[in-house]
């Protein structure tokens, strides 16, 4: 699924489920009366619908698996032999093997079955791949020899039935080894590892498709996935008020580095544009040694101290550009002490590579933190967070260890919440990806919490938004500065502005 970020997207669901609430929601609808049979001819029918939408007839070959995601095969293979398709039929198990409505699908399969044997079948004419093998709830590797003849159909085209077979819809993360689809269909809701890397790349493009369960059937459990959209934060935008005067709108402060102390300025002054961008009435700039800014910046060579003791501070970020020292995480204890609104980025996480835990006892307010991978890996290693599960569950037990909010950034950016909620940001460019346009981020998140908006929102809001600019300034030859001229534009977009 492609998205429109410049647009207050259309309504899409929200939630991600895990497998297991995916699970629920199945056994909820049977006993609700919904007969699987049905579901399941819907889910395959579309499959197939999707097929035809994108290739012309071609010799497919359909694999179904033991259970449901099976089942979604043998329907998905009589619909395209209907519509005139040359169709093979590959079944894993012997047809005795079936039960419930994946038997009762295959009964009414009228053309030949091969069995799987061995190494599996081969080729021949062959110009398209089904998978309906297992779907995202599977709990161990594919069998080898599925393994080894999948990873020698790499050439062909594969169209994946819930999941590639072989990842884990939970998480993201295959269990060993999962193809890479050109497209995968799912069904009634998206699950988390459609979108966290690597599956969202395995997954190729998305289909979700309305098999007519009621929105009423939910999991029983609290949803603690979901996708980034505005509505989760647009209201808490704040737009200019007609009483406001500048410190109303909140001021921010910023550390800035410096040379001498392994230090570069120009990150924090991309931090600082991206906050007086997105609202924040002062930004002050703290550095060592003087630097030039926009004018409306105000650099100050004041010391940290003085900048920490400021009470009309409402927000502080430290780490773009300040050096992994010492120094710089006892500026960061020193802001965290205020328990004023923190941004934590870059060096400011690095300088407490080993020593998390001191920042964690130091953090007495709202903190954003925003590592990308490397960064994440330096600050937790020797933490509880353990480091060998996927991004989803890293971020999650970061969150909560921490206390604060942790944005891991990527072409799959997650929020994690202490109390457990993830909200995945998996639309953005790929032109992202240039040196300073995480001193962006930091810097929209910190303007937004210096303006009073909280830090889930501003997280979320930041991540948005910065995805949107990067959107806008279009695919090639972006630059971090451009992000920053764009702001005000996207802004905007997703402002209210009933207020004036
Ligand atoms: N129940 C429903 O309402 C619907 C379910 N649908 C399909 O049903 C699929 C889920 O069906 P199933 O729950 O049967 O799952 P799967 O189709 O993934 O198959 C699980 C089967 O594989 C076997 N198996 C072997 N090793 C396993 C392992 N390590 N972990 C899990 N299973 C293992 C199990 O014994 C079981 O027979 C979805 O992926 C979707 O394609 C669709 O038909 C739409 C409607
Ligand atoms: N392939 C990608 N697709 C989309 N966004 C990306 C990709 N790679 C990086 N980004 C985004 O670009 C930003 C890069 O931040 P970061 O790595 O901190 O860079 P820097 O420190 O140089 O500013 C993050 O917001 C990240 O999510
Ligand atoms: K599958």
């Amino acid at each position: 699924m492609a998205l429109d970020l410049l647009t207050v997207a259309p309504d899409y669901p929200l939630d991600l489920l895990t497998p297991a609430q995916m699970g629920a929601v199945d056994a909820q609808a049977a006993l609700a009366g919904l007969v699987v049979f049905d579901l399941m001819d819907r889910a395959g029918t579309e499959v197939a619908e999707v097929v035809q939408t994108r290739w012309t007839p071609r010799p497919v070959l359909v694999l179904c698996g033991p259970g449901n995601n099976g089942g979604d095969g043998w329907v998905a293979a009589r619909r395209l032999r209907d519509a005139g398709w040359p169709v093979r039929l590959v079944s894993l198990v012997p047809l005795s093997a079936l039960t419930g409505a994946a038997a009762a699908h295959a009964a009414r399969w009228s053309a030949p079955v091969e069995v799987w044997e061995g190494a599996g079948p081969s080729l021949g004419e062959t110009a398209l791949i089904v998978d309906a093998l297992f779907g995202a709830g599977l709990t161990r590797p594919l069998p080898p020899a599925v393994r080894r003849w999948l990873a020698r159909t790499t050439a062909l085209p594969l169209v994946a039935v819930d999941v590639p077979s072989g990842l884990d819809g939970g998480t993201g993360v295959p269990l060993g080894w999962a193809p890479q689809a050109a497209l995968t269909v799912t069904f009634h809701r998206y699950k988390p590892g459609h979108f966290i890397m690597p599956g969202k790349s395995l997954c190729g493009d998305l289909h979700l498709i309305d098999i007519c369960i009621p929105a009423n059937i939910r999991p029983p459990d609290r949803i603690e996935t979901q996708l980034n959209h505005p509505r989760l934060w647009q209201t808490a935008l704040r737009p200019p008020r007609l009483a406001d005067h500048k410190f109303t709108r909140g001021w921010a402060m910023i550390r800035a580095g410096h040379p001498e102390s392994g230090g570069m300025a120009g990150a924090a002054i991309l931090s600082s544009r991206a906050a007086r961008r997105v609202g924040a009435g002062l930004v002050s700039l703290v550095t060592p040694a003087a630097l030039s800014d926009w004018p409306g910046t105000m650099v100050t060579t004041k010391p940290w101290a003085d900048a920490c003791a400021e009470k009309r501070a409402t927000g502080f970020l430290l780490g773009p550009g300040n050096g992994v020292s010492p120094a710089t995480a006892a500026a960061v204890l020193a802001a965290a002490a205020t328990g004023a609104p923190l941004v934590l980025d870059a060096d400011a996480l690095t300088s407490f590579a080993g020593d998390a835990d001191r920042l964690r006892r130091g953090l007495a307010g709202p903190c954003v933190l925003t590592p990308h991978e490397g960064e994440f890996a330096r600050l937790f290693a020797g933490t509880p967070v353990d480091l060998t599960q996927g991004r989803l569950s890293r971020a999650r037990q970061a969150a909560r260890w921490m206390g604060a909010t942790i944005v891991l950034k990527g072409p799959d950016t997650l929020i994690a919440h202490p109390d457990g909620r993830v909200i995945v940001q998996p639309w953005a460019p790929p032109a992202l990806a240039t040196a300073g346009s995480g001193d962006v981020l930091a810097g929209i998140i910190l303007g937004l919490m210096a303006l009073g908006i909280s830090a889930s929102d501003a997280a979320a809001a930041g991540v948005w938004l910065h995805a949107a600019a990067g959107q806008r300034a279009g695919a090639h030859g972006m630059i971090a500065e451009d992000l920053v001229d764009f702001l005000p534009e996207i802004l905007d977009k997703f402002i209210e502005k009933s207020l004036y």
